[in-house]
């Protein structure tokens, strides 16, 4: 039997003052360098106070899943929740009270459960899907103003203002907060404020402008919710609230937390159709292959007027390229952190021990970087890399499990097939009806140095600007999108496959 020893010390040159640091670092290169300089399966890096585990190998990663109880999440996130939310005392109590669902009891437990119904493939799904689809079609329709064939816009805001209003007009419903363009600015405020708000180092100094933006969004959602508007939304924020109200949570704690929710579901969306768009349109011969594969499943109407569909269901089912495409787009520019607390110590593989009080990172920027894994084009991005047909050079077809955009296990992203779902309805449309060019000339690849903590896609330094223009032959008629049930799983994920 092999011996039990504590995973190697990595000597970082960088200093750290705490965790919250080590979390930053996954978001960028870092650890992807001194993993890919140090081969191990896991390693340790020592902190001042803090002793955090990096595991560099989806094999181990699958171990880890299988101890969900002891190597938690759920702790982790009660920790945070007061400082990123600005909650009172007696509701931190009420959230860090069984926060690891000892016995299937416990705030975060009930919450998380009502997170993960409504958004799994069903009827529920599908009708959030819809309002989502409709409202982007919306948006597309009135992007470039009647008689006129072409309009200059900048692309990241653009589509985040695109993405917040379809994304939340689903979520919570006609009365939605969002609606109001200055809770909505106020939202994205806050979110560029997180980590001042998280490190909580004179908060009141250092992330003044975040706290306020933070106190004008729950404002509006205690209103929201003291008007019975959750009625209206879908069964995900009316299941949540109940979920919080019966664990003896106030409305007036509700509201602040509803916000910390909304970046769940809001921050990730908009880099990756930002990517996807960006990535496609600089390649012209992707460009071109994917439009022809599109088209074969878009069908054209002219019983009243010119109607061109895009079925999401076709275009999920029936173009491989565009699928593999969104896949590599999430590879490329995953930052995804997937953290775990070491509740007791634990033994992995019969090999890694993993001492109490630890934290455990399983970066997805390690994974999807590992030459091992994906071939010695790693660093590139190559569209056609999960077409089934596609062979990688010098290495077997790497497994589904590495993988990793979306985390996995006990906290695998419960909205993985709402945000496949729209993305592709915004990159098909731009793909399909439009020609985009930046103004600069040029598609220049913006940095990522900016990327938050809470984002588990990287975030563009700088918008781009760019000409949207009428695609010639498409000038005609109304666009719109189809959306069939959803009881066959669209697997993008691994945990997905063999539904
Ligand atoms: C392309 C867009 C998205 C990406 C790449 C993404 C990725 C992720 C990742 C990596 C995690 C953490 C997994 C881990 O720690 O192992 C996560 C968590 C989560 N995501 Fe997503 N996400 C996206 C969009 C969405 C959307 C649209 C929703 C809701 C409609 C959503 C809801 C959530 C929730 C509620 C969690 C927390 C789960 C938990 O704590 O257990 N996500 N997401």
């Amino acid at each position: 039997m092999a011996s039990i020893q504590e995973p190697p010390s990595v000597k970082t040159t960088i200093p750290y003052v705490g965790h919250l640091f080590g979390i930053m670092q996954s978001k960028f290169n870092y650890f992807a360098e001194l993993s890919h300089k140090n081969p191990y399966e896991i390693f340790t890096v020592n902190m001042p106070g803090q002793k955090m585990y990096i595991v560099a190998s989806p094999k181990l990663i699958q171990a880890i899943e299988k101890h969900p109880k002891t190597l938690a999440y759920l702790p982790i996130e009660a920790k945070f929740v007061g400082r990123v939310c600005g909650i009172s005392t007696a509701a931190q109590n009420i959230i860090e009270k069984n926060s690891n669902g000892e016995e299937d009891l416990g705030m975060l437990h009930d919450v998380h459960a009502a997170i993960r119904a409504p958004l799994a493939p069903g009827a529920e799904l599908d009708s959030m899907n819809r309002i989502m689809i409709q409202n982007i079609a919306t948006s597309l329709n009135g992007l470039i103003p009647s008689g006129e064939s072409r309009i200059h816009i900048k692309l990241v805001e653009w589509l985040r203002h695109c993405v917040t209003i379809a994304t939340t007009n689903s979520v919570y419903g006609p009365p939605n907060p969002f609606k109001d363009r200055e809770i909505a600015d106020a939202f994205w405020e806050f979110e560029r404020n997180i980590f001042s708000l998280v490190m909580g180092v004179l908060p009141s100094i250092t992330a003044r402008s975040g706290i306020a933006a933070r106190a004008k969004v729950s404002k509006a959602f205690e209103q929201y919710f003291k008007d019975g508007s959750h009625t209206q939304g879908s069964i995900l924020v009316s299941d949540k609230y109940k979920a919080a109200l019966s664990n003896g949570v106030s409305i007036e704690d509700w509201a602040p937390y509803e916000v910390g929710s909304a970046l769940a579901i809001l921050v990730n969306t908009t880099p990756t159709v930002f990517w996807m768009i960006f990535l496609v349109f600089s390649d012209p011969e992707l460009l071109a292959d994917l439009r022809t594969e599109i088209e074969s499943v878009m069908t054209t109407s002219t019983e009243n007027g010119i109607v061109r569909n895009l079925d999401i269901t076709q275009l999920k089912q029936n173009c491989p390229l565009l699928s593999s495409t969104l896949q590599e787009v999430l590879r490329y520019r995953s930052v995804a952190a997937s953290i775990r607390q070491v509740m007791e110590d634990t033994v992995l593989n019969d090999t890694w021990l993993l001492k109490k009080d630890s934290i455990l990172q399983m970066p997805s920027r390690i994974i999807h970087t590992t030459k091992a894994i994906w071939g010695d084009d790693v660093e590139e991005f190559n569209a056609r890399r999960f077409l089934k047909e596609y062979v990688p050079k010098n290495v077997k077809k790497p497994s589904a499990t590495a993988f990793r955009a979306f985390g996995g296990g006990t906290t695998l992203c419960p909205g993985r097939h709402f945000a496949t779902t729209e993305v592709l309805a915004i990159a098909t449309m731009f793909i399909m009806r439009y020609n985009i060019a930046p103004l600069t000339g040029k598609w220049s690849l913006p940095t990522v140095d900016s990327t938050n903590m809470t984002s588990a896609i990287m975030t563009p330094d700088n918008d781009v600007e760019v000409e949207v223009s009428l695609r010639k032959g498409y000038e005609e008629g109304e666009w719109a999108f189809g959306l069939k049930d959803s009881e066959k799983v669209f697997a993008m994920d691994a945990e997905d496959e063999g539904n």
